[in-house]
């Protein structure tokens, strides 16, 4: 089984492909395609990246995209973008998280390369030397909770928004990752409260814990805020930035750099299980009974 998923993330990896930027003016990501997933507007003054996920109805996290979105993430890389700003253009949801029907019924092996998708372009997020900044317009449940918590600041769009780890409701588990991103928030109390009752916050709840920095009443202040947040970083030397924020990260770097295949192979089975299938047929039924 470890072969495959060996052979998978080669393939994997020599799948981002890049291209250069034609100087700090707005681009697409990766494929030439009429509707792109994921928007990139590079300020020309500020050189400051907002980027904005575009896969309607909710920004859900399946492997085209993540792909773009690691793409995205390298490109802003090779050159040497001063800010990245994660935000969507939904009004009212950030990211629904992983999509579900990437994993429900869906073969092992395809599984397997979603979530080997999915480790690489967290990892890429992670521990970007590029300041990191979310600003969250929309409820930011499981994946999208942890899109933002891959960031290193986190404005939200209030009262009405929720966020959070919500695994354990769909009878599924949240990662070790996942949990060690949540823990550097919000400390180890309030995660374990958190996680194991799946509880989704309001903006205000997620203030107050910590889960996120600021509160604002809408997106053109969030990216307001978002902006001044990498603005504090202008004086500041970048590598002694990037080491820094590394060794801040190195919990969640290193679990994955050691344990991705294992994290791989627990991912497959737990996902496949009868169980774990039954828990997402029964959400997915749920989820369609409350849009109809
Ligand atoms: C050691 C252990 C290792 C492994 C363990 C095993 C498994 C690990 C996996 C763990 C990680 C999981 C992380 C996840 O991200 S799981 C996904 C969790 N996401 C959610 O719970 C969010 C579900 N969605 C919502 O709550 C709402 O959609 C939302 C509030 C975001 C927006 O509501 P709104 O009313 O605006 O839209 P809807 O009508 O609900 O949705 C529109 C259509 O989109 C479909 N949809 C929504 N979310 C998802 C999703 N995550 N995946 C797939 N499809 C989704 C929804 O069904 C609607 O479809 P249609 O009815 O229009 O066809």
């Amino acid at each position: 089984m470890a072969g495959i998923y060996r052979s998978t993330r080669y393939v994997l990896q020599n799948a981002f492909g890049s291209r250069s930027l034609p100087g700090a003016v707005r681009f697409y990501s990766q494929k030439p395609d009429p509707a792109p997933l994921i928007n990139v507007d590079v300020d020309s003054k500020t050189g400051v990246a907002t980027v904005t996920m575009n896969s309607p109805p909710v920004n859900t996290l399946n492997t085209p995209f993540l792909n773009e979105m690691g793409g995205v993430i390298k490109e802003l890389e090779k050159n040497k973008t001063r800010g990245l700003i994660l935000t969507s253009s939904s009004n009212s949801v950030f990211s629904a998280g992983l999509d579900i029907m990437e994993m429900y019924k869906a073969p092992r092996d395809q599984m397997a390369v979603f979530w080997t998708t999915l480790q690489n372009t967290w990892l890429s997020l992670y521990r970007t030397g590029i300041p990191t900044v979310a600003a969250i317009n929309g409820h930011a449940p499981a994946g999208g909770c942890l899109l933002a918590l891959s960031c290193e600041y986190r404005v939200m769009v209030g009262p009405k928004f929720t966020i959070g780890l919500n695994e354990t409701q769909l009878g599924i588990v949240a990662p070790p990752w996942f949990l060690i991103c949540m823990r550097e928030a919000v400390g180890p109390r309030q995660t374990e409260l958190a996680l194991t009752s799946g509880k989704m916050f309001t903006a205000t709840e997620a203030l107050n814990i910590g889960l996120v920095d600021q509160l604002v009443s809408n997106k053109e202040e969030a990216l307001a805020e978002a902006h001044k947040f990498i603005a504090r970083f202008a004086k500041i030397p970048p590598l002694a930035r990037k080491l820094t924020k590394e060794f801040t990260r190195q919990e969640g770097i290193k679990y994955m750099e050691e344990k991705m295949l294992d994290d791989l192979e627990t991912f497959v089975d737990v996902a496949s299980s009868p169980s774990a299938q039954k828990g997402m047929e029964m959400y997915l039924e749920a989820l369609k009974k409350k849009s109809t």
